[in-house]
């Protein structure tokens, strides 16, 4: 049995996983959640809180694994009292705001420019836009812009992310652990969500942004990308449903290069450090992860900060299965891991 009674005793750096109370004082309280009067978080604050809610989070988890209840008992009155998920969301908020480059979807939406994905366009102006059309076809709901295409992002912080003006309320489903605006996010664990049973309730694009690396257990991690996948195959049969109604229709643009061809697809962005400085995971072995799980990456960037992915799922794959292996010894490492079993 593990006790962290002797680790608390221990003399902790500046920056450990405990906030000062002025600390945890600044943070803006739930009841300004859905208006929230006060500026971003100063980075530093949000950063130690964040790193603080993942540690916290981690070693619950191992407690709750090792059925530790002295620990259980400990980290979960830590969690609270650092102001718990609510808090660990106001911080990330605070990380997103437009001072501090914007929402991850920025990214997203510059990829859909480069592949000519089309904006849904309002009635209004479809009218007016129908002689622009460069496909030489007008908006005829789904075959040639968004406007059938339908998006659910795990882990959803704000309803206005960059990446929702390309799909309306209807086509979107938001979701998170804690709501932060519940008339428009879901309060959901994504891995209690079932893959919906009519085709046309289904996703052809499924956003995941700084949510894998939240899950505290490499196994965990693995089953949410499998979870993820089994929403992919259902919007490959949407994919085929859609080509079977619009193939009577022509496009100027050759097949492989149309737009539509980067659907169904997975917005997959992930801390840099847990595939540039991990001892377990590498960019190498995430290709060969979810190339096994059926996907071909579309698109990639690097920041200082964090890594980009756009996935297309392709299927047909037989899921093979990743042990935790050490890939990059060394002491300075991070322990990050995807455990597919
Ligand atoms: C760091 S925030 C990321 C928010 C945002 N997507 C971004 O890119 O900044 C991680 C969020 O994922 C949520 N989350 C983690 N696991 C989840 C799950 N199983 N289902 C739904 N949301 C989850 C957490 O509640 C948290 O709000």
């Amino acid at each position: 049995m593990t006790s962290t009674k002797s680790k608390s005793k221990r003399k902790r750096k500046p920056t450990s996983s405990l906030l000062s109370r002025r600390q945890i004082s600044s943070i803006p309280s739930s009841s300004s959640s859905t208006t929230p009067s006060t500026g971003p978080l100063p980075s530093k604050l949000s950063r130690n809180l964040i790193r603080s809610h993942h540690t916290t989070q981690k070693r619950l988890s191992q407690a709750i694994q090792q059925n530790d209840p002295t620990a259980i008992a400990e980290l979960t009155s830590k969690l609270t009292t650092s102001g718990g998920l609510e808090a660990y969301q106001r911080a990330s908020v605070s990380g997103q705001s437009s001072k501090r480059g914007g929402d991850s979807s920025k990214i997203l939406v510059d990829w859909f420019q480069e592949l000519g994905v089309p904006k849904p366009v309002t009635k209004k102006s479809s009218h007016h836009n129908d002689n622009n059309n460069d496909d030489g076809d007008s908006n005829d709901n789904g075959s040639n812009d968004l406007s059938s295409y339908r998006l659910l992002e795990i882990g959803c912080l704000s309803p206005t992310n960059t990446v929702h003006s390309y799909f309306s309320k209807p086509q979107r489903t938001l979701m998170d652990l804690n709501s932060l605006h519940p008339d428009e996010i879901l309060k959901q664990d994504f891995m209690n969500f079932p893959v919906p049973k009519n085709v046309d309730d289904g996703y052809d694009i499924i956003s995941c942004s700084l949510v894998l690396n939240y899950v505290p257990t490499p196994s965990g991690r693995g089953e949410m990308l499998r979870h993820i996948t089994s929403f992919m195959e259902q919007a490959l049969e949407r994919c085929r449903k859609r080509l079977c109604s619009i193939s009577t229709k022509s496009t100027n643009k050759e097949p492989e290069k149309h737009w539509s061809n980067a659907f169904p697809a997975v917005f997959l962005v992930l801390p840099a450090p847990c595939v540039t400085n991990s001892r377990y995971l590498t960019e190498d072995r995430l290709q060969e992860i979810m190339v096994s799980l059926g996907y071909e990456q579309l698109r990639r960037k690097l920041s200082p900060k964090l890594v980009y992915y756009l996935w297309k799922f392709v299927g047909g794959s037989s899921p093979k299965k990743f042990k935790k292996a050490e890939l990059l010894p060394g002491g300075k490492r991070n322990n990050f891991a995807i455990v597919v079993e």
